[in-house]
Parts: structure tokens; sequence; C-alpha cells
């Protein structure tokens, strides 16, 4: 838990981020050019009042430039022309996945410290080795970012970088966070890690990682049976099930939203302190599920854009720690899965058994409680007395295609127009990433009852995912200025030089996506890590998107 007085709580924190003279994340980011004490003492004596005048002036001498902690860091061996380059058929496609490919050195950090003064303080973690950040404002490792840019990494050859980002990341399971900043300490996001050690393992063999690895996964998969689990029982079996779902203990604005956080809770006179409470609660677990925020974790089915601009109503109905969700249900299923092969492979003979059954029990929770027989889809489970309100992209085959038959873009996350950045029309990175790789391994799972037709049928819509997500990002890239010398002329009047987002509309291949409490940033690690991970295995069918009038 952090107790920082200057980043996590406390009266100057709250004065500085009600003021809005920054956004609420910068703020946190910057860290003192000013002993901590010297820094505190001259914020009591800030009047009760300030002005944003006065705390513009306190801000500029006490503290620096957000991210100074990071420095880009020096890429040796770096690869510029890695194998899968070769499979990529079409010249233009295999020059923007090079593009993409050289963009790793811009998003590489190592931390340097060298700038703080004798009892400077910052929020940043100080990590021991280089790493991969997102972008934007999201100058950090993040947890569940890093399996999608490590996909990346490894089809990138970078294999040195790949192992330091899950070496950082094994370090910080020791303090279990949502990122590599001190008010990202009181909670995890969607638990990867073990699949991030199993893709770096299947791409290098390096065995010993898995031995250094294995106890500190298996110290973080207790922690989520302790901590996150439920015992649930079924309603018809009536058998009793433990599962998990994102719940944090936390009744303050999240430092890094604080002003949205601080409206939403108090500026709603008909909530006494138990519902504030349970609301601050709701609104950090939204962000430890990764989806900050959606209509998946409200109570309410709200079918169209929110009335308010800010979003504030729709987030006042939060549930987030009623809804068991099925993806995160999912993912610790395949980490109980891979944990048992791991201990194999390290001959932790009686480990094997104890993750199998583990994972036994959990499917059997997983199709009892999660699947709908009418619908046939997975929804997530609820168990407040409201409906259950989810319906995601992980559902079945059919509901997919329908939605590609619906819009240009990439599946979008849900169909719920809510105004929220994890509901319609985005349509996101890693969402994509696991609808893809849920058809490959679907595809390739050796069952003789499947028929060679389902079996095309499914590769195709592989491909046609695949194809979709390039032609989003390419040409977002595109209308924002990207262009290719000897292949791709830049569009007429636009100043920037092509950007690649964190998100996407479906409704519109050439747009980012929009919506929440922070503009759509740029970079980015996700985005680049799927989009070069497509490309290693789709690279010799991938055709070049119809949005690009002005070749050369
Ligand atoms: O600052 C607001 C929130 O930002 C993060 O969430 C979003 O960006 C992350 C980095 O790409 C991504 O992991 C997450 O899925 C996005 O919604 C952060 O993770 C939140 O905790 C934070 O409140």
């Amino acid at each position: 838990e952090c107790d920082s007085q200057i980043y996590c709580s406390g009266s100057l924190l709250k004065k500085i981020q009600l003021s809005g003279i920054y956004g609420s994340k910068d703020f946190v980011d910057k860290p003192t050019i000013k002993p901590l004490d010297e820094v505190l003492a001259a914020a009591s004596l800030l009047p009760e009042n300030s002005t944003n005048d006065e705390l513009q002036d306190f801000i500029s001498t006490y503290f620096g430039p957000e991210g100074q902690e990071l420095i880009l860091a020096n890429i040796t061996n770096f690869n510029s022309t890695p194998s899968f380059l070769q499979k990529i058929k079409s010249p233009l496609l295999q020059e923007f996945a090079k593009h993409v490919h050289n963009y790793w050195p811009n998003l590489t950090r190592q931390v340097d410290l060298s700038f703080m003064c004798e009892g400077c303080v910052s929020s940043f973690i100080a990590l021991n080795r280089t790493f991969v950040i997102p972008g934007g404002i999201f100058r950090e490792i993040y947890y569940w970012d890093s399996y999608f840019i490590i996909e990346g990494l490894l089809v990138s050859e970078l294999y040195d970088i790949a192992k330091n980002m899950i070496l950082n990341l094994l370090d910080l399971v020791e303090i279990y966070a949502n990122g590599s900043r001190i008010y990202y300490l009181n909670r995890s996001q969607p638990p990867l890690l073990v699949q991030m050690v199993k893709i770096y393992y299947q791409a290098t063999n390096d065995t010993a990682l898995l031995y250094d690895a294995f106890p500190i996964l298996i110290k973080e998969y207790n922690f989520w049976r302790k901590n996150n689990s439920i015992r649930i029982v079924s309603p018809e079996s009536k058998k009793l099930y433990t599962l998990n779902r994102y719940i944090v203990n936390n009744n303050a604005p999240r430092p890094e939203g604080y002003l949205d956080d601080f409206n939403i809770v108090e500026l709603n006179n008909t909530l006494n302190s138990t519902a504030r409470e349970e609301l601050y609660a709701d609104l950090a677990a939204g962000a430890e599920s990764g989806w900050d925020f959606s209509s998946r974790w409200v109570k309410e089915l709200f079918k169209n854009s929110s009335t308010d601009d800010n979003n504030y109503e729709i987030l006042r109905t939060l549930n987030t720690d009623a809804i068991i969700p099925v993806d995160l249900n999912s993912i610790l299923y395949m980490n109980e899965i891979t944990l048992s092969e791991f201990s194999e492979k390290i001959g932790e003979e009686k480990m094997i058994n104890t993750f199998k059954n583990a994972a036994k029990k959990r499917l059997e929770g997983i199709t009892d409680l999660f699947w709908d027989e009418e619908l046939e889809l997975f929804m997530d489970y609820n168990i407040s007395n409201f409906i259950t309100n989810s319906t995601t992209i992980l559902d079945t085959f059919s509901y997919i295609t329908n939605l590609l038959s619906k819009y240009p873009g990439s599946p979008p996350i849900t169909l719920i127009n809510s105004g929220l950045q994890w509901d319609f029309p985005n349509s996101w990175p890693p969402l994509n990433y696991v609808l893809i790789k849920g058809l490959i391994n679907f595809h390739n799972y050796d069952d003789n009852d499947s028929e060679s037709e389902i079996k095309e049928f499914i590769m195709n819509l592989t491909k046609n995912l695949s194809q979709r997500y390039v032609d989003s990002v390419l040409c977002t890239w595109y209308s924002t200025g990207g262009s290719i010398p000897g292949y791709l002329n830049k569009l007429s009047g636009v100043k920037d030089t092509g950007h690649i987002f964190e998100k996407y509309n479906t409704l519109d291949l050439s747009l980012p996506g929009g919506g929440g409490g922070y503009d759509v940033q740029v970079g980015f690690g996700w985005t680049n890590g799927v989009l070069l991970w497509i490309f290693s295995n789709f690279g010799d069918i991938l055709k070049e998107p119809e949005c690009l009038s002005d070749l050369t």
C-alpha cells in the first residue's frame, strides 16, 4: 500500500488534482526537485483556497517534468531485419511491418535517477532492467499490456528485452501492482504473467528462467486464490465453486484519476458514506480489470450514451466486484494448466496434479455458471440482484461473423454505446489478439470429430479478423500522415507523420477509438505487439487495405 502524502493521499494531492491545472495522471508522475520535507513544509503554507496561479508557482518550484525518471534505453544487438519480415508477401505491408518493428527503441526505457537530489521523491517504482512502455501518458510498465508487447518483442527477436520485461514483472509480484508507480500498488491487472513466461519459454527454451520464475508464479497464483476469490453455489446444480473476481480494498479517488473519481463519488448527494466507499472500491476494481471503464461493470443496462459528457452518471452505478468475469476465470484456468505443465518440466512432481485438479474444478465452474444455454454464449455471472449485462466479443463464432458483417473495422468490445472507452464503438488490440489466438488454438486442436468444413470456416474467420486488424492500424496511421517512401505517399494537408493508437473505431477504418477519462494515446505498445504477431502468423496472405488511395 502507498502512504505517500504527495502521490497517494493527503490535502496537497487533493488541492492540486481538484484544481484541474494538470491532467490527474500528469501531476502524480512529476518527481520532486526539492527534498520531501521541504516540499511538505511549503505545501502546508499554501492558503486553504489557493488560486491556480499559486498552485502553478508551487509546482514549478518543487516539481520537475513528468516521466523524468526514465530515459530511452540503449538497445544493443537490434536486428533491423528479423526473419518474420520475409514471410510478408506484400512489399508495402513488409515496409509497414519494418516501420513498426523499428519503433521499439522509441518505447524502450531504463531508469535513470541521477537527476534526483538527496531526499527528493517520485512515484516511480525503480525497475532494475529495461522495459517497453505503452506510450503517451502511460510512461511506466503495465502488467497486462506487457503480455501483448512481449508477443511482438519475440517476433522482433528482441529476446533480451522480453526477458527483462518478465524479470521486472516478477519483481513487481512481490508488491502486486497494476503498473510500476506507487499509486498503482493497491491493485493488479488481468494476471497474464504465467502466460508471458510460457510464450517466452516456447520461443527460447530458456529453462533457467522457468526455474527462477516458478516460485514467484506460485506466489502470485496463491495471492489470487486468497484475495480475489469468491465461493459461489450454482443455483442449478447446487455445486460449490471457488472462482475469481476483480476486487480492490480502496476508499479514496485513484490518484491518477483523482478529479473524475472525486466528482463521480462526491458530487452525488444520494450516496451515504458506505455507498461512497463502495463506489471508490468499484472504480479501482474497474481499473484492476483492465477494462476501465465499461458498461460491463455497471448495474443497469445502458443502451444509449450516458446523458452527461463525463459519463459520471453511468459510472455511479458501477458494480464491479459483484460481477464474476468469464475472462478472468478463463485466464486463471489457462494459468492452472500452464503451471501444471511447468511443474512437470522442472520436476515439481507433487504440483502437477494440484494444478490439474484446480483447472478441472474451475472448468466445471466456468461451464456451470457462465454458459448460457439459451443464448449459446459464455456470459459473466452477476452475484447481485441485477441482470447480467455483459455481451462481449468472447462469444461464439456466429456472433463474431455477425459483428464483422455489420461493421467495417475490427470487432467492437461491446455493443453498448455508453461513451466509456471499453464500450462500443471501440475495438481493443488485446481482445483482438484473444479472439484470433483462440481461433488458432481451436483450429489446431487435434479433434477427430471436427469436420474439415468447420476447420475451414474457423481459418477463414481467423484470417478475416487478422486482415481487419491490419486494415484499422494501417488506415489510421495513413490518415494521420503516415507514409512509406517509394510505396505510399503522405496524405496531403495532414501535418503529423502517422500515429499508432491504443484503440480503434469499428465504424471507420481510419479512426482511432475514443471516450473515457483521457485522450486516446499513441505509441502504442500492445497495438504494435499484436500487429507484429499477426504479421508473423499471416504475413503470406495479408493484403494491402483499400483505404490507401495514394500508392506510388
Ligand atoms: O490513468 C487512467 C487509467 O489508465 C490505465 O488504463 C488504461 O491504460 C492501460 C495502459 O495501456 C491499460 O492497461 C488499461 O487497460 C487501460 O484501460 C491504468 O491501467 C488504470 O489503472 C488507470 O486508472
